[in-house]
C-alpha cells in the first residue's frame, strides 16, 4: 500500500502547475525602482559598482523613464544627488525647491499620470557629514531635532506630489511625527508611508554610497540602524512603526533578513510588507552572472521568489528594468 501523503512529484510535474504551489506570484505590479536624481540636468553618470545604474539629470529623465514606463513600470522610489558644496549640517536642500528631487516629481507626474512615485526621507544625501540626522556637539544624534527636520522633508516632497513617503533614517519617533504633519497638512489620505523600519547596520549599502555620495565623514550608522543580530530589536522597531502609523513596513537589507520579513508578516499581518533588495545584494548577484559563476535572470527570480515566500509582497530592486523584460518574455 502506497503512503500518499509522500507523493508529492506530481504536484509540480508539469510547468503549468509550478506557479500554482506559491503563495504570492512575482509580477511586475510588486516591484519598486530605486532611482537617483541628479542635481546636475543634463548628468549621465554610471555609479561605480551598480553596473546599469545611472544618476540622472532632470533633462533626461523621459530617455531613461520612458521605455520602463512603457513595459510595465508601475512604481519608483527617488533619491537626489546633490554637489558636496550644497550640503551642510542640517540638510538644508533636502526640502528646497532646488532639490533635484523636487523639481522631478511634477515632471514625472505630468509625463506619467499613473506611475506611483515615492521618495526615499533622510537626511544623509544632504548633511555634510553623511550621517541620517542632526549631530549634537558631543557628536551624537540629535533625536529631536533630526524628527522636525525629517517632517519637514517629507512634507515638502509631499506637497510637491509624491504619493509616498519613505524615511530610511531609523531615528526615534519619526513616522508618527510625519504622519501628524500629513493631517494638520491635509494630505494624509493621499500620501502613504512606506516606514524602513527593520533597516540593518549593513555592510552590503557599500555601492549606494558612491550613488548618492553618501558615507558619512565620521563614525558609522550603529547608534540608530539595527545590529545585524537583533531579531527582537527589529519586531520592536515595526511594532513602534505599525504603532505611529505607518502604511506599509519595510525589512532591508533583502536576502540575509528574510526572518525579519516572515518576523513582520506574522506580527502585522495586514500590512503590506516591503523588503529591500539593496545594492551590495544586487552588485554581488552581478559579479558572479558576470564571472560566470551563476546565471543571472534565474538567480535574480529566485532570490526575489524568496522574498515573496517570507511575506513581502512589495521589492524594491535595481534589477527592476531587466526584470520589466523577464516578465514580459
Ligand atoms: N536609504 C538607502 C540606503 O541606505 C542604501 C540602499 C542600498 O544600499 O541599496
Ligand atoms: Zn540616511
Ligand atoms: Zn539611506
Amino acid at each position: 500500500m502506497v503512503e500518499i501523503p509522500s507523493l508529492l512529484h506530481a504536484g509540480y510535474h508539469h510547468p503549468v502547475q509550478r506557479p500554482w504551489q506559491a503563495e504570492r506570484a512575482l509580477t511586475k505590479a510588486s516591484l519598486v525602482y530605486p532611482i537617483f536624481i541628479s542635481d546636475q540636468p543634463d548628468d549621465k553618470y554610471e555609479i561605480k559598482c551598480m553596473p546599469e545604474q545611472y544618476r540622472w539629470g532632470i533633462n533626461r529623465l523621459a530617455e531613461f523613464l520612458d521605455p520602463l514606463v512603457a513595459k510595465g513600470l508601475t512604481s519608483v522610489m527617488l533619491f537626489g544627488v546633490v554637489r558636496p558644496a550644497h550640503k551642510d549640517a542640517r540638510a538644508s536642500i533636502a526640502d528646497s525647491p532646488e532639490n533635484p528631487v523636487i523639481k522631478a516629481i511634477p515632471l514625472l507626474r505630468s509625463r506619467y499620470p499613473n506611475l506611483h512615485i515615492g521618495c526615499d526621507v533622510c537626511l544623509c544625501d544632504y548633511t555634510d557629514h553623511g550621517h541620517c540626522g542632526t549631530i549634537n556637539d558631543d557628536g551624537t544624534i540629535n533625536n529631536t531635532d533630526s524628527v522636525k527636520r525629517l517632517t519637514e522633508i517629507a512634507l515638502a516632497y509631499a506637497k510637491a506630489g509624491a504619493d509616498y513617503v519613505a524615511p530610511s533614517d531609523m531615528m526615534d519617533g519619526r513616522i508618527k511625527a510625519i504622519k501628524q504633519a500629513l493631517l494638520d497638512f491635509g494630505i494624509a489620505h493621499r500620501v502613504s508611508i512606506m516606514a524602513y523600519s527593520a533597516k540593518f547596520a549593513s555592510g552590503m549599502y557599500e555601492p549606494f554610497r558612491d550613488a548618492c555620495d553618501s558615507a558619512p565623514a565620521f563614525g558609522d550608522r550603529r547608534c540608530y540602524q539595527l545590529p545585524p543580530s537583533a531579531r527582537g530589536l527589529a519586531r520592536r522597531a515595526l511594532l513602534r512603526d505599525a504603532n505611529e502609523g505607518a502604511d506599509i513596513l519595510m525589512v532591508k537589507p533583502g536576502l540575509p533578513y528574510l526572518d525579519i520579513v516572515r518576523d513582520a508578516k506574522n506580527d502585522f499581518p495586514n500590512h503590506p510588507i516591503a523588503v529591500y533588495q539593496v545594492s551590495g545584494e544586487y552588485s554581488m548577484l552581478w559579479r558572479a552572472a558576470e564571472a560566470g559563476v551563476l546565471d543571472l535572470q534565474r538567480t535574480v527570480i529566485e532570490n526575489l521568489e524568496s522574498m515573496l515566500r517570507a511575506g513581502a509582497t512589495i521589492i524594491l530592486t535595481y534589477y527592476t528594468p531587466r526584470l520589466l523584460d523577464w516578465l514580459s518574455a
